[in-house]
Order: C-alpha cells, then structure tokens, then sequence
C-alpha cells in the first residue's frame, strides 16, 4: 500500500537526517526562533478560512507546478488573504522540503500567517525540526499513528507551543482524533490508500466531532460551490493546495473562494 511505503521512505528519510542533524542542534535552533503564531487562532472566527498549501507535485499527479517556487507562491497566499499557509515537507513523493519552511518564514514579513508542517509525522524528531524551520503547527495523520504515539507527538507540539491538525479519514481515524483530545480535526476528503477525493467524505463525518472543537475539511476543494457546501456544515477551515497552486492567477483564485 502506498501510505505505508511513504511511512517507510520518511522513516528512512528521518533517520538519515538525525545522523546528519543531531537533536541538540535543532533544539539550539528553535530557542534562537521567535515564538510560534497561533494557527487555531488564525483559522478560528466567522466564515470557510483558507489554508493554502505550497504543493509541488503528488503521488497521484506527479509535478503539478513546473515553475515552482514556495517563497513566491507562500506569498502570494499571504497577500490574498489565507489564513494559514501549509507547506508539504515530504520529498521524494511530494517533491517537499524542510527548506521550503525556513525560507518562507525567512522571506516573508511577520504578518506572514502561521505556517503548518504539512508531512508524515511519526517521529518526535520531525516535531522539533518542523519548530526549527520556523513551523507553527504540525498535521498529525491518525492513520500513520498508534493512539500513544498520537498522544505523545501532541504533548511535544503543544510544549514547543505548536498547535497540531490531526487528521482523521474514517469513522475510526475521527473518534481516535476526537479522542485524543485534539482541538484541530481534519477530514480528508482523499482515501490516502486509493486517491479517491469525495467532499462527502466531510458531510458524512463532521457530525462525529463535538462542538468546542476546530474543524478542517481537506483535499479536492476546488471553486466557491465547495466552499458554500463547507460554510452549511459548520467548517471552520478549507485545506486547499492543487487548486491554487495550479491557477492562472493565485490572488485572483484566493478571492474567488474566499467569496
Ligand atoms: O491538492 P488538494 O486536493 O487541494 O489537497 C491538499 C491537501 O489536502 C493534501 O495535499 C493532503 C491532505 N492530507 C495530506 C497528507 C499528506 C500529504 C498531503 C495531504
């Protein structure tokens, strides 16, 4: 299965990247950072938020975005109006980089919205390095994740004072994210096993998170439509990266869905 071959090459990935990087090192990086923003903050409020994902390519898709280049699509993002930029981490299916985080929070002014860790987070390790590249949340897939592991990685996020969007796919995967105490939940619409997008998957689910809890619907959300159907139940938040970063005009398709 695909997912557990991504786990597999992160792992691996990870693993390479302690032995280069020592954890006393990242450690003396994050205390040279300011502090985190606050994403739950920033995706809380009235109306469907954007969270606007710097993707370079899928597993699916391969390169979705030729003349890629995160620091200008991030601000891009910024500017119109997105709530929360996420950037995907994961290099060899994703084409991800650690880097893309550090030189966006590096390049952008402090305005800049909170920046989540967008990648397949199994280690404490990457927690710390996604501090250290000047992330402010990290996404945590239920999927990938035993319920201790899941409980541990969002202590260590909230210690580095980090918030964390746990990411749930089924019945199962959200009841574990509801109750590991997450106050971020996220549905995502992609079957990471098939690659099938369903925004019903979001209809079907929202109702099994309690009130008092942020909700975020991701994957295959494409035009404003999508958004009104997010806005009727109750979403705070719109995990939105392909459409973006594959239009014509980012600003431009921004606004169109942020109406
Ligand atoms: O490009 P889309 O269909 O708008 O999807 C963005 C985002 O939801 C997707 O990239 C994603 C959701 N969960 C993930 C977990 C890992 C990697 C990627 C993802």
């Amino acid at each position: 299965m695909l997912l557990d071959e991504i786990v597999a090459a992160t792992r691996s990935a990870v693993s390479e990247r302690k032995r280069r990087v020592p954890l006393d090192l990242l450690i003396s990086e994050i205390e040279k950072r300011p502090p985190p923003k606050d994403f739950a903050a920033a995706i809380a409020g009235g109306g469907v938020k954007i969270i606007a994902e710097v993707k370079k390519a899928s597993p699916s898709k391969g390169v979705i975005k030729a003349d890629f280049d995160p620091v200008v699509i991030a601000r891009e993002y910024a500017r119109g109006g997105a709530a929360a930029i996420s950037v995907l981490t994961e290099e060899k299916y994703f084409h991800g980089s650690p880097a893309y985080l550090s030189d966006i929070a590096e390049y952008l002014d402090d305005t800049r919205p909170p920046l989540l860790r967008k990648d397949f987070i199994t280690d404490e390790y990457q927690v710390y390095e996604a501090r250290a590249c000047g992330a402010d949340a990290v996404l945590l897939i239920v999927a990938v994740l035993t319920a201790p592991e899941l409980t541990s990685l969002l202590e260590l996020a909230r210690r580095l004072g980090m918030a964390a969007l746990v990411e749930a796919h089924d019945e199962a995967e959200v009841k574990a994210a509801v109750r590991s105490g997450a106050n971020i939940i996220g549905i995502n619409n992609r079957d990471l096993k098939t690659f099938r997008v369903d925004l019903a998957t979001t209809g079907r689910l929202r109702r099994l998170i309690p009130a008092g809890r942020l909700t975020v619907s991701e994957s295959g959300i494409t035009c404003s439509d999508d958004i009104k159907y997010l806005q009727n139940l109750d979403i705070d938040a719109a995990l939105v990266g392909e459409a973006l970063v594959t239009a014509p005009d980012i600003g431009h398709k921004l606004r169109e869905l942020l109406g």
